[in-house]
């Protein structure tokens, strides 16, 4: 069984880490951190990674005729066992610098633009849209990779165009609408909207394009309970929303504007969060989550 330490890190994000296996595979690994109000936060919710990750091995078989993916293996024993159930082995691409955002749901920065603009990276949109409304269609709303820290800088799509040609940037939109409609529809059905979801593709050495990275996980997708969505406020997080609340609560003693780091997390609010990620899982995909 190979090490972790046998493999070269070649790009950590906020709460994953991607390796380097050999010339044709990586590992994408996922941590059990949590991000919330920009901050990695000092408690790991355990199992998060082994359940985003095996999220994302989900999507991948139900979006498979759809668009080919990286996926290589969930299981194999170039995967450390010291990451086994939440690392994914993946062929190497070369990945687009797109961020390939499709919204169902006028929400972040997006109703920023729309307020700012009337449309969202060149989108009109009808007016009177409030936070959280439901979109009269789902819209591709790219963004160029920001610089480690900053946030992605939303793009038009005529944008893409230039920087991508007009074939592979009419894929793209066509691609990441389909992926984000296919998802939604199947979260729907369990009780949870998919408000938002930011894919990421690559090209194959074949010049085929492909779906990398993780996909419709409540990481690069907003999730929202279905129950109780009401335009016109934000919605709370389907996994997040008590680590928000109890940060932003007195209870925390932490000042959100004060640029200073969050406190722990107490028990009960690990416990609460890690069980919105079970039931995220086992909803959406009709899959028991292990232990
Ligand atoms: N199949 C692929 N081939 C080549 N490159 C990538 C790739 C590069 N970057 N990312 C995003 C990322 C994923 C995890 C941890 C990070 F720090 C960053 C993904 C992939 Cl998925």
């Amino acid at each position: 069984m190979a090490e972790l330490a046998d493999y070269q890190l070649i790009a950590a994000g906020k709460v994953r880490e991607l390796y380097a296996v050999d010339s044709e595979h990586l590992l994408l690994v996922a941590s059990n951190r949590v991000s919330a109000y920009d901050w990695v936060l000092p408690t790991e919710i355990p199992d998060k990674g082994a359940i985003l990750t095996a999220m994302s091995v989900f999507w991948f078989e139900q979006l498979a005729d759809l668009v080919p993916n990286h996926l290589v293996a969930a299981q194999d024993e170039r995967i450390p066992a010291e990451v086994a159930d939440r690392a994914l082995l993946v062929r190497r691409l070369t990945m687009l610098p797109v961020e390939c955002v499709a919204r169902g749901y006028l929400t972040g920065s997006g109703l920023i633009d729309y307020r700012n603009t009337g449309a969202v990276c060149g989108v009109e949109l009808p007016a009177g849209l409030v936070e959280s409304s439901k979109l009269p269609e789902t819209i591709f709303t790219p963004a160029s990779k920001a610089e480690i820290g900053e946030h992605d800088e939303n793009i038009s799509f005529q944008a893409v165009v230039e920087q991508q040609g007009a074939e592979l940037a009419g894929r793209l939109r066509e691609l990441t609408v389909a992926v984000y409609e296919a998802g939604s529809r199947i979260a729907e059905k369990a009780g949870v909207i998919l408000a938002d979801t930011k894919l990421e593709f690559g090209v194959d050495a074949e010049g085929e394009l492909v779906l990398g990275d993780e996909v419709l996980t409540p990481d690069s997708s907003r999730y929202w309970p279905a129950e109780g969505y009401q335009a016109g406020r934000v919605q709370p997080s389907y996994d997040k929303q008590y680590v928000r609340d109890w940060l932003t609560s007195p209870e925390s003693g932490w000042d959100r504007a004060s640029d200073t780091p969050p406190p722990p997390l107490p028990e009960h609010v690990v416990a609460a969060t890690r069980s919105r990620y079970v039931e995220a899982y086992e909803r959406v995909t009709g899959r028991r989550f292990g232990r």
